[in-house]
């Protein structure tokens, strides 16, 4: 997402993956299991910021999702008897008054689907055993809210998504003055008493440091239409993708309409003839060289067209060129040339020894590849053991990882991992991500061996062409 002056876009961080097969760079299935998981929203900011006025905006707009809202509030330690007759003294607004471990604990269960039952807080009495505490089910988004959410790195290592509301302090003041009196039946010289004591210099100490951590900041709160308008867009945005996507950020898979997915049918039906296969797997590659080139970085320029007037446009990269990882990834260099005119395209041949083992054994690269954008074809990622050496050997040539976009059809979760992983900064751009990957490390459902169906060099596929002949 781009910036704003209003809003402030930087970025999602990523996640590991705890669980792995010892001395591999696979995850397990439950690790893959981790993948599924609820998008979680952290929104900090001063006491009376409107921290709950803009949650309740975003729930509102994202009616038809599953949402919660859990209040940092809820986590506030029990007064003890002594800390209760001298509570003038207590300061409410540190980062101790908080059971920080309770929070963790309960958020990573919701993080991972588990219901919980959170303490209802009762500000009156400074308790945070009102009966019954609230039982809170898995969602799809939990937003998390609070003065001091982003203070425990725990706790923002579990968000998605960070916002820090951003009101003025005399705004934030009034509006406490009023909510105190009114709510909490409190007289006004106590609740300026306990700001200018406490709420004040805790904001200076501890809440506003932890603003830079922020993804989004949204200046007045819950009257920023505009920003929570952006931010429900891009929440959808990220619900409606591949969960991998919500873990890494360099990897885009075109959206799947139904054609996409009737094309996909064919080319996977192991009855689909070699001449369909090569048909609808070559309109398939087009969309994903197009969407690829899509990330290619462009210059403005304007044109006059007929009528006279002006056209405000974009200049094409030109410093690019393709990679094919042969074989298969031959087969996606006609799209490659039908869309960029006399485009250079390079090889790699990467052989295979046993499961893992893998061996360069040619490439034929343009000279001066260091100073281009490069398209490196290969319509399947399963292990990503090639991919990595295709990599390997393009950083190895003064390629940096950020020039590389890696185009593939389908995508094996594994493969994705791994070269996600090791090369945060290259993007990846497929059609469709599949299961996983059977015994034999061949994707699942996947496609079968799809040099031998584009090429014609399948047994199989010879009886099926024969057979219909
Ligand atoms: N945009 C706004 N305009 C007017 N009053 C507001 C606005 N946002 C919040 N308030 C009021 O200010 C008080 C504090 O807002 P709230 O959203 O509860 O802040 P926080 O959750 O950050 O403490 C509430 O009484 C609320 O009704
Ligand atoms: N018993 C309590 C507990 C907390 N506070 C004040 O609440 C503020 C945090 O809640 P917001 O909704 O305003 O974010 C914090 O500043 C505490 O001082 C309290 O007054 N009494």
């Amino acid at each position: 997402m781009e910036c704003s002056s209003e809003v402030h876009f930087s970025g999602f961080h990523m996640e590991g993956l705890e669980e792995r097969k010892a001395g591999t760079e696979e995850p397990t299935t439950s690790a893959i299991d981790e993948y599924k998981q609820p998008f979680v929203i952290g929104v900090a900011g001063g006491s009376a910021s409107g921290k709950t006025a803009v949650c309740d905006m975003i729930i509102q707009q994202l009616h038809d999702q599953r949402v919660v809202l859990v209040n940092q509030d809820s986590f506030y330690h029990n007064l003890t008897e002594e800390e209760l007759k001298r509570v003038q003294e207590y300061n409410f607004d540190h980062p101790e008054a908080f059971d920080t471990e309770r929070l963790v604990s309960v958020l990573d269960k919701l993080k991972h689907s588990q219901a919980v039952d959170i303490p209802k807080y009762d500000f009156k009495g400074y308790k945070n055993n009102v009966f019954p505490a609230r039982r809170v089910n898995p969602a799809d988004v939990i937003i998390l809210e609070g003065i001091l959410v982003f203070h425990d790195p725990r706790v923002r290592a579990l968000m998605n998504m960070k916002i820090f509301v951003d009101t003025d302090a005399d705004v934030r003041l009034a509006r406490r003055i009023k909510r105190d009196t009114a709510d909490n039946a409190r007289n006004i010289e106590a609740v300026l008493d306990q700001y200018s004591k406490f709420v004040k210099p805790a904001f200076d100490d501890f809440i506003l440091p932890t603003k830079k951590y922020a993804d989004i900041i949204i200046p007045r709160g819950g009257d920023n239409h505009v920003a929570i308008d952006l931010i429900v867009q891009h929440i959808r945005t990220k619900l409606g993708q591949h969960d991998l996507c919500k873990i890494y950020p360099n990897l885009y898979v075109i959206q799947s309409t139904f054609q996409i997915r009737g094309m996909h049918t064919l080319i996977r039906d192991s009855q689909t003839k070699k001449h369909d296969f090569v048909f609808y797997a070559d309109r398939l590659i087009r969309l994903v060289v197009e969407h690829g080139l899509g990330h290619l970085p462009f210059t403005e320029k304007q044109v006059i067209t007929p009528t006279g007037s002006v056209y405000s446009g974009v200049d094409f990269c030109k410093r690019l060129c393709g990679v094919s990882i042969i074989r298969s990834g031959e087969s996606m260099e006609n799209a490659l040339r039908a869309c960029c005119k006399g485009i250079k395209i390079g090889k790699i041949l990467i052989h295979r020894e046993g499961d893992n083992g893998q061996q360069l054994i040619y490439e034929k690269l343009p000279n001066d590849i260091s100073d281009r954008h490069v398209l490196l074809l290969d319509p399947i990622l399963g292990t990503g053991n090639s991919a990595v050496q295709a990599i390997s050997l393009l950083l190895k040539k003064g390629v940096p990882e950020s020039n590389i976009i890696f185009l593939n059809l389908i995508s094996a979760p594994q493969g994705v991992h791994v070269v996600c992983k090791r090369f945060p900064r290259i993007k990846i751009v497929t059609s469709e991500i599949d299961i996983g990957l059977n015994e034999d490390f061949r994707v699942i459902p996947g496609m079968g061996e799809f040099g031998d169906r584009y090429f014609g060099t399948d047994d199989d596929d010879e009886q099926v062409e024969s057979r219909s002949r």
